[in-house]
């Protein structure tokens, strides 16, 4: 049998008449430049099927066109000629191209105090639409940060200076007593909680831009929480980062207010949704709150 005889079900009509909003495949490896680096990710990969008569799309065209996401940097004209690719290869079937790329990018960060570094990983995913001409390119990124509970921190306090009183009552305060008070443990008798959260945000692109600018967005966020998670750390640095979330205390209600400031700040977006999500210490449930800009479904 040759090639000439294989049957084509997929050219064959269909027998329910009925257009189709996605058909492709999902969760297709593939290598990929982000930045110059090379990162293993996953594709999803889709047409419509406008055409309600045809059986089917024709995957193995989908599949083929990532071949140009290996060589080059991701970059939103690279997107859009793989979607183009994805329609042009099914004209007169398709109207609207989507393609779906998750990685885990990989970034170098330094210590706060010490000379070291670490590797921090963000999974991020890179989404882009073409659809009547159309254009979309909308980035999802988790960042990890601490987060220590500001009515947490108030209550120690609160029992600190009852503490206090408690020792020091009837006595003259000599500065020598105050300062190995200070450095006992009942000097801190109470700790607030805090802990690890997940800021989960989703950004719409300028149509103008010529790059990703995932890093510079991750920047951003990580600078409006302030207390990102490390990765290489001594007790130096351990220590500015007790400092840095003790001058840093949050409600999920205040990460979410900050970013959404900061990010509105941020060039090159035009919308973007929020969540954060604290995975509370003292609860067993978490605490979340979203915000939103110029974002309606899409
Ligand atoms: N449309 C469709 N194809 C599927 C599905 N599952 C597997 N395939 C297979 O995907 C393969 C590639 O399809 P096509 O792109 O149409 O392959 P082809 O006809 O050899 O390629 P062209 O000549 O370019 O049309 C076929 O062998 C299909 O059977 C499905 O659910 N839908």
């Amino acid at each position: 049998m040759n090639a000439l005889t294989l049957p084509d079900i997929a050219a064959q009509a269909s027998r329910q008449a009925l257009p189709l909003d996605w058909v492709g495949m999902c969760g297709i490896a593939l290598p990929v430049l982000i930045d110059g680096q090379r990162l293993s990710a996953t594709a999803d990969a889709g047409v419509s099927l406008d055409d309600g008569e045809a059986r089917g799309i024709h995957m193995s065209r989908l599949y083929l066109a990532l071949e140009m996401l290996e060589q080059e940097n991701l970059k939103p004209a690279l997107l859009r000629r793989v979607l183009r690719s994805f329609l042009d290869s099914h004209e007169g079937l398709s109207r609207s191209a989507y393609l779906k790329i998750r990685a885990d990018l990989l970034l170098k960060r330094p210590a706060l105090i010490s000379p070291l570094a670490g590797w921090k990983s963000y999974p991020v995913s890179i989404e882009a639409r073409l659809k009547n001409a159309m254009f979309h390119v909308e980035l999802k990124i988790d960042v990890a940060y601490s987060s220590t509970c500001p009515c947490s921190a108030a209550l120690s306090r609160q029992l600190i200076q009852q503490q206090f009183v408690d020792d020091f009552a009837n006595r003259s305060l000599e500065h020598a007593d105050v300062l190995a008070w200070l450095g006992s443990t009942k000097g801190m008798v109470a700790t607030p909680h805090s802990q690890r959260s997940t800021a989960h945000l989703s950004l719409r692109l300028d149509d103008y831009l010529d790059d990703l600018p995932l890093i510079a967005l991750i920047n951003d966020a990580e600078a409006a929480l302030g207390t990102a998670v490390q990765t290489a750390v001594k007790r130096a640095d351990e220590q500015a980062f007790a400092l840095a979330n003790g001058q840093n205390l949050m409600f999920c209600e205040d990460a979410a207010r900050r970013l959404n400031l900061a990010l509105k700040r941020s060039p090159g977006l035009h919308a973007f949704h929020v969540r954060v999500v604290h995975a509370e210490s003292l609860h067993a449930h978490d605490a979340v709150a979203e915000s939103r800009w110029n974002w309606e479904a899409a």
